[in-house]
């Protein structure tokens, strides 16, 4: 028997004989033998081996620099395996340094089980023998059984990379894109979206609306997302239009929000009026990606999509004081030299509907607008725009939704009288937030209450005389125009007797 201290020094002089070797080897030996060597020894070693190894390389063979996609999902469908397998790990900090996110360590290997077979990845670097090169190349060797050859490499692989895809479209950053004009060289020359991180804190818990349409509208959206198969099979894009409208500070911008952070999608954020024509508005909707929300705000401020529609047979007065009012807005910017968008109304429906809005995986679109009357029917057509979604003033179910997250309440003396005012009342829930919002450190939840009371009688107390002048102005207006009207009578009249004086009179002279 060995004593201890006797093998330690066998063993340590072995390695250290294994080490010179190794090194007097590729230092001494010309790449081109050792690389015939190397092969020879693999071939040898596979006529006694079972194993069959497939390599992954970090970059692409073809020119070196190009990242390998394969490998990079490869990583990210192993990164929980090594996490909970792997003896050594390596920690890096994520994109968004919200967590770390630990890998496999270099030449450290890993199994994984697919369908009760055993693989092993390993991952080991490539390093120049040139001393001015100092680069090094890292790969992944999936090793396994001859026998399961034709799984692995076909049912395994798919599912290493659908996992991976999967896995990091969870882990990636989410972007809030806008569109980058191209007048502007230096910004459209770099891209022609940009981006910031998507970072909005809204939540469909947050979101205050009839809880009923808040539920229909997750239930869609998951419907949506788990759709692949069953638009395919219809014959249908995988894309779905909603259409968010209602009056200003009812939380369309912020139902936006809810939505990317319940699907966990990057959104695209379309300013339609510094889009240059169809064809540049092509090439934004081209270059947007999967899992992503596009969106268009003010959809009827945006262009003049309104241009087809036909006009009402009776346009009263204040929306022809409408119409110039914005024909002279027009005049001053086209004298102000400022550019108009030339995307049209077919450009735009192209767009979201054409051959290839189908590109690039799932994708939501979203318009919003305050007024839905201002726009064509063809652009919110079911089918363009799927599901309109009216935000309308705040009620009571959206109050509680409120008042539970600004005053983290659920029920109060002041519930009744809120509950009948806020019924009769059209506030927005900007408003109402508002009003709950604690401005100092003594404003606790009687006050801001009372506040809000103060404020919806306020505001009903507004709406009482506002309407009561528009009945006014209404009133006026239809004496007007029956002025109008009895006066055009009269004069008609007028002018017929008068023409039946003269026929008369030229029949006494014949
Ligand atoms: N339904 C809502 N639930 C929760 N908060 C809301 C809601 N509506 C409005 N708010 C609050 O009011 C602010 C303004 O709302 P938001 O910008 O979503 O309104 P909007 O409907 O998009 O208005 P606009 O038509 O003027 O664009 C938000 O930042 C949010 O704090
Ligand atoms: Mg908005």
């Amino acid at each position: 028997m060995f004593e201890a201290g006797a093998l330690f020094s066998f063993t340590g002089t072995t390695m250290a004989s294994l080490m010179f070797f190794w090194s007097m080897y590729r230092q001494f030996v010309p790449y081109q033998i050792r690389d015939y060597l190397e092969k020879c020894f693999y071939k040898m070693f596979g006529l006694v081996s079972t194993s069959v190894h497939i390599k992954f390389t970090e970059y692409t063979e073809d020119k070196g620099l190009k990242k390998s996609q394969a490998y990079d999902l490869i990583r990210n469908y192993l990164s929980s395996k090594s996490t909970a397998r792997a003896q050594r790990l390596k920690a890096n900090e994520s994109k968004n340094s919200k967590s770390l996110v630990l890998s496999l360590d270099d030449h450290e290997a890993v199994e994984d089980v697919f369908q009760g077979v055993k693989v092993v990845w390993s991952l080991s670097v490539w390093k120049s023998d040139n001393q001015a090169d100092s680069s090094e190349r890292r790969y992944l060797t999936l090793s396994f059984h001859n026998r399961y050859r034709e799984m692995i490499t076909t049912t395994y692989l798919d599912h290493v990379l659908r996992e991976g895809k999967e896995i990091g479209l969870k882990n990636r950053e989410r972007k809030l894109y806008t569109n980058n004009s191209s007048q502007d060289y230096s910004a459209w020359r770099e891209g022609r979206w940009s981006n910031v991180p998507f970072d909005h804190p809204a939540t469909f818990e947050t979101l205050a609306m009839d809880l009923e349409k808040k539920e229909g509208i997750k239930k869609d959206l998951i419907k949506f997302t788990k759709g692949k198969d069953y638009y395919r099979k219809v014959g249908k894009p995988w894309k779905r239009g909603y259409l968010l409208f209602g009056p200003p500070g009812t939380g369309k911008s912020t139902m936006i929000s809810a939505m990317a952070n319940f699907l966990e999608y990057d959104v695209y954020d379309l300013e339609l009026t510094t889009v240059k024509d169809n064809s540049e508005l092509k090439k934004l909707m081209l270059d947007t990606k999967g899992k992503s929300i596009v969106v268009i705000e003010d959809i009827d401020c945006s262009l003049d999509l309104t241009g087809q529609r036909k006009k009402k047979k009776e346009e009263d007065e204040d929306e022809e004081d409408e119409q110039k009012k914005k024909e002279a807005e027009k005049l001053l910017k086209r004298e102000r030299g400022e550019r108009e968008s030339k995307v049209t109304l077919s450009g735009l429906l192209n767009a979201i509907d054409g051959l290839w809005s189908a590109c690039s995986g799932e994708k939501i679109i979203v318009f919003t607008t305050n007024y839905l009357d201002k726009l064509d029917p063809a652009l919110i057509r079911r089918g363009r725009m799927d599901n309109h979604i009216e935000m309308s003033y705040c009620r009571f179910e959206a109050f509680k939704v409120l008042a539970k997250n600004y005053l983290e309440i659920e029920s109060h003396d002041l519930y009744g009288e809120i509950k009948r005012l806020v019924e009769e009342t059209d506030m927005s829930p900007a408003d109402v937030a508002e009003n709950l919002m604690p401005k100092s450190d003594e404003d606790d939840a009687d006050i801001c209450l009372k506040r809000l009371v103060m404020s919806l009688e306020e505001e009903k107390e507004k709406a009482r005389k506002l309407a009561e002048e528009e009945e006014k102005k209404k009133a006026e207006r239809d004496a007007r125009r029956k002025k109008k009207k009895a006066e055009e009578e009269h004069k008609k009249k007028k002018e017929t007797e008068e023409n039946g004086d003269v026929s008369r009179d030229n029949g006494n002279h014949i």
